[in-house]
């Protein structure tokens, strides 16, 4: 993905105050911003998703431009292509499996009919193994089987990037582990541009082609891996 953030916004709370610049361009299919709490990791990536509005500065993905204060632009979410995955992953508890990643391609605006057998549904239940679980309940699933529903709903839409916030952060240390390695399998199989934020290095390291460091607001540091195949494993 080509990728270039010029992202400048003041948060206050109270007394409190946060400045945030965040500039870098990036034509890395996986990007990790790696940081401490409060870093601005969480604001960077909602920026992107058009879930908050910078005060000013530019943000284009594969040439297109998502926000510029400079000419008024400001697509919103739906207009913008990226999946926004959730640290909970979001599912909706009442949909099956098929009807979770079916509502993918609604955007939202109708409930899946159980029997609907979309061709593009049926893709990713395939790409992520989950045809045996098609007709379970988020709630009969195990948090690996979730993340896959998760991803396979996220991808159905055909995003230009998908967008990861912590992913592994609700997950115990033996499951992270497994859970980072297959992220990291779905995503070289499937090549899709993936930017993720995390606070734990082994994430930026086993997942970060491209890792941006962040720190009080802004990039601190950058790192690039081109074999990322010899790390891995
Ligand atoms: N709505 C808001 N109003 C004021 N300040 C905010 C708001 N949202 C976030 N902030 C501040 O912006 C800073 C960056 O927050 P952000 O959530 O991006 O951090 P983060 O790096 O994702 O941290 P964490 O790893 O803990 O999630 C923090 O200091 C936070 O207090």
């Amino acid at each position: 993905m080509q990728l270039d953030l010029d992202i400048r916004a003041t948060l206050r709370s109270g007394k409190r105050r946060f400045d945030m610049h965040v500039q870098c361009t990036s034509s890395s299919q996986r990007i990790a911003v790696y940081g401490p709490s409060g870093a601005g990791k969480s604001m960077t990536l909602k920026a992107i998703a058009g879930l908050f509005t910078p005060e000013a500065g530019h943000i284009r993905l594969n040439g297109r431009t998502l926000f510029d204060s400079a000419v008024g632009i400001n697509l919103p979410p739906q207009q913008r292509n990226v999946a926004y995955l959730f640290q909970d992953y979001a599912l909706f508890p009442h949909l099956t499996v098929r009807q979770n990643v079916g509502f993918g391609l609604s955007r939202g605006w109708f409930n899946p009919r159980a029997r609907e057998k979309l061709q593009k549904v049926e893709h990713w239940l395939d790409a992520f193994h989950l045809q045996e679980l098609a007709h379970q309940f988020p709630d009969e699933l195990s948090g690996g089987q979730r993340q896959r529903v998760a991803l396979a709903r996220a991808l159905v839409a055909e995003p230009n990037a998908l967008l990861l916030d912590e992913p592994f952060a609700a997950l115990d240390p033996a499951l992270r582990v497994k859970m980072r390695l297959e992220l990291s399998q779905w995503q070289q199989r499937l090549d899709v541009p993936m930017i993720l934020i995390t606070h734990d290095p082994e994430d930026a390291r086993i997942l970060g082609e491209h890792v941006l460091y962040l720190r009080d607001g802004q990039i601190d540091s950058m790192e690039e891996h081109k074999a990322l195949g010899e790390r891995i494993g």
